[in-house]
């Protein structure tokens, strides 16, 4: 019998994603484990091979750490892996009026799984999910981050107004767990 694996993160929105979205038919035993692990700079696979190497410290056995990105194309990408610090400072209207002097509303959600067995031959393994939308002015329940303003191309609704399986089927979250789904996760 293969170990559990121990998600570690310290939002418990992503918790419950995650655990919504993996659902009965996952074949490991997922548990979690909240810790607060440091916001690394540099480019998102950088940023969760040391997330994941850090959060080896506080486990013996395979862990699943997980960093979530919001890119606003005209900026180039950023906020990024930084969107955390500026959904904190300024909120999901804030990230609606950081774009008001650019034509280019347009935004992609990034999530990526990074996996290790706990054996020190072992790699880090990552899993990535991506979608794309736009940043609207915020509409829909606040219980959940930037979900308000962001709006998946294609849709009517925020990630906010949509139903939990509706976000989960499209999300960024959602198909990066499809990757890691099928990923070799001995
Ligand atoms: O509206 C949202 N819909 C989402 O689907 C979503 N996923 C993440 N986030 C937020 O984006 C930042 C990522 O930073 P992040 O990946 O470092 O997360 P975190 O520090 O909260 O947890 P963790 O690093 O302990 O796992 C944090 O502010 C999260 O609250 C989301 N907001
Ligand atoms: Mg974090």
């Amino acid at each position: 019998m293969s170990k559990p694996i121990v998600f570690i993160t310290g939002n418990a929105k992503k918790l419950e994603e995650v655990i919504q979205i993996l659902g009965k038919s996952f074949p490991r035993q997922l548990i979690s484990k909240k810790v607060d692990l440091p916001e690394y700079q540099g480019e998102v696979e950088e940023i969760c091979i040391q997330k994941c190497k850090e959060g080896a410290k506080h486990i013996d056995g395979p862990i699943l750490i997980e960093d979530t990105c919001l890119c606003f194309n005209a900026l180039k990408g950023m906020p990024g892996p930084y969107i955390k610090w500026f959904l904190s400072a300024v909120g999901p209207e804030g990230l609606y009026k950081m774009l008001q002097g650019f034509e280019d509303k347009s935004a992609y959600a990034v999530c990526t799984f990074a996996y290790y067995s706990g054996n020190p031959q072992d790699e880090v393994k990552l899993y990535q999910g991506r979608t794309e939308g736009e940043i609207v002015d915020p509409r829909g329940p606040r219980d959940f981050g930037w979900d308000p303003c962001f709006q998946p191309t294609g849709y009517q609704q925020t990630y906010a107004e949509m139903s939990k399986d509706l976000k989960n089927s499209i999300s960024h979250r959602g198909k990066a767990l499809d990757a890691l789904r099928k990923g070799d996760l001995s």
